[in-house]
């Protein structure tokens, strides 16, 4: 991925199986993302899937989800687990309640820390895993039920969480059942990318294939969203 400061909003797509990681590499994504879609909003694949859906995705940068652990011991074993997956970033859960600064991070490769819309992230907590070593930090919807992000989170609340991840000096991600028509006004907020999986499948159904064309769409769209919204 670019440095957290880049202009340009990337494209994030989560792929299930090595097919899938070629087809969204070839459409498009520039950032391709291994993980199980059927075990909910942040399921991880097991480490030799894992492995080989990064391989598939040769030619760009790749993030795997390890998983929503529920102590600082069960994310140092998911992080351990992916270690040598070959992905550019790991990502995994940070839920409310589970301190970062109790969490062993790996130096390699960095981890993007995960929170979840319907838990109301404060932006203060960015700085707080700035400290504990996260590279990036993204929001997510944990409950896939066609609501997506700005259903939980009103422009102005991701617009102070991707503030806070430009001060920080953190790659920031937004994602949680986005559509097509989601990106010109996430684009105009300046996360370091979207992340998508049901609003490129076939039917916006994110345990269904992906549909190439809706992904080359996507990647259309964030090209075109004003180069001049991207806050410096
Ligand atoms: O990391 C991004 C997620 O895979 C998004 O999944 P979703 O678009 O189905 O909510």
């Amino acid at each position: 991925m670019p440095p957290a400061d880049s202009r340009r909003v990337r494209l994030l797509v989560s792929v299930r199986d090595p097919a899938e990681a070629a087809l969204a590499r070839a459409a498009g994504a520039d950032l391709v993302d291994a993980k199980d879609p059927a075990r909910g909003a942040l399921g991880g694949l097991p480490p030799d899937e894992t492995r080989a859906v990064i391989a598939a995705a040769a030619g760009g940068p790749t993030s795997a989800v390890a998983g929503e652990p529920a102590s600082g011991e069960e994310a140092a074993a998911m992080l351990a687990a992916l270690a040598g997956c070959g992905a550019d970033y790991l990502k995994i859960a940070v839920p409310p309640g589970l301190d970062p600064a109790v969490l062993r991070l790996p130096v390699v490769p960095p981890v993007i820390a995960v929170l979840f819309a319907e838990d109301g992230p404060d932006p203060a907590i960015v700085p707080v895993l700035a400290a504990a070593g996260f590279s990036g930090a993204m929001i997510d919807t944990r409950v896939k039920d066609g609501r997506r992000l700005t259903d939980h989170l009103a422009l102005p609340q991701l617009a102070a969480f991707t503030d806070a991840c430009r001060r920080a000096g953190l790659l920031s991600g937004l994602a949680g059942s986005l559509r097509l028509d989601d990106i010109p006004a996430l684009a105009a907020l300046a996360p370091g990318y979207l992340g998508f999986r049901g609003g490129l499948c076939a039917g916006a159904d994110r345990r269904g294939g992906l549909d190439p064309a809706l992904i080359r769409a996507a990647a259309r769209r964030l090209a075109a969203a004003p180069a001049d919204a991207a806050a410096a």
